[in-house]
């Protein structure tokens, strides 16, 4: 089976980027949505991304942005991966794939069996999705794990990745109940909202590594 890949999201910080690639993050995540806690303006994710090396994927969080502005924060930031993160349509993330050289995700809230069918508009229209909890006050990063039940023995027809409430001390049972080609965590390592705690992020993929 190939290695897990791991995302680290919502990293604010150079020694909390540094420390995600230390630890072996295939991909990490910068959060721009101002109401969240780990927003970070275009400029400086665009400096963060310039830290990461070209072994690790860069990954713009968007949530129900306009096309301009999402145009701009793209050609700002230059990431690998934009992932969408709102109500955005399987039509308007298809035109995103067209169009630009990005990939294009689609974070899902996994509510139950139906949502799983529902998902499937995106077919075609997206590299992956990641499943995350449905959202609550904000529309990730809240520290919620969804029903890994929903996702075992499921015949996936979308490249896809796990998130919610993932931590170093759950996310073997996470991977061992689901087969998550690639887990997403971050408020489970954080010491307070928006706050990374590094050794955190070195024992979670320690551990995804383990499984
Ligand atoms: O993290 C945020 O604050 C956030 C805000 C708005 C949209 C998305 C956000 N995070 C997206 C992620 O990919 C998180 O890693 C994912 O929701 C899992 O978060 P957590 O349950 O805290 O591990």
């Amino acid at each position: 089976m190939p290695d897990t890949m791991i995302k680290i999201c919502g990293l604010k910080t150079p020694e909390a980027v540094d420390a995600a690639v230390d630890a072996g993050a295939t991909h990490i995540g910068l959060v721009h949505f101002e109401p969240s806690p780990r927003h970070v303006s275009l400029s400086d994710a665009a400096k963060l991304r310039r830290r990461v090396p070209d072994s690790v994927k860069v990954v713009l969080l968007l949530v129900n942005m306009q096309p301009a502005p999402t145009g701009e924060a793209l050609d700002a930031v230059q990431p690998d991966v934009v992932q969408f993160h709102g109500n955005e349509t399987p039509e308007w993330l298809a035109l995103v794939k067209e169009k630009t050289r990005y990939e294009v995700w689609k974070a899902w809230g996994l509510m139950n069996a139906q949502s799983l069918e529902n998902v499937l508009a995106y077919e075609g229209k997206v590299d992956r999705v990641l499943y995350d909890a449905p959202a609550k006050k904000l529309p990730g990063g809240n520290g919620v794990p969804l029903d890994w039940s929903l996702l075992r023995e499921y015949h996936h027809r979308i490249a896809w990745g796990l998130a919610g409430g993932l931590t170093p001390d759950n996310v073997v049972d996470a991977i061992r109940a689901t087969g998550a080609p690639l887990v997403d965590a971050s408020s489970g390592l954080e010491s307070a909202p928006g706050v990374k705690d590094i050794d955190r992020i070195a024992a979670f993929c320690r551990a995804v590594r383990e499984a």
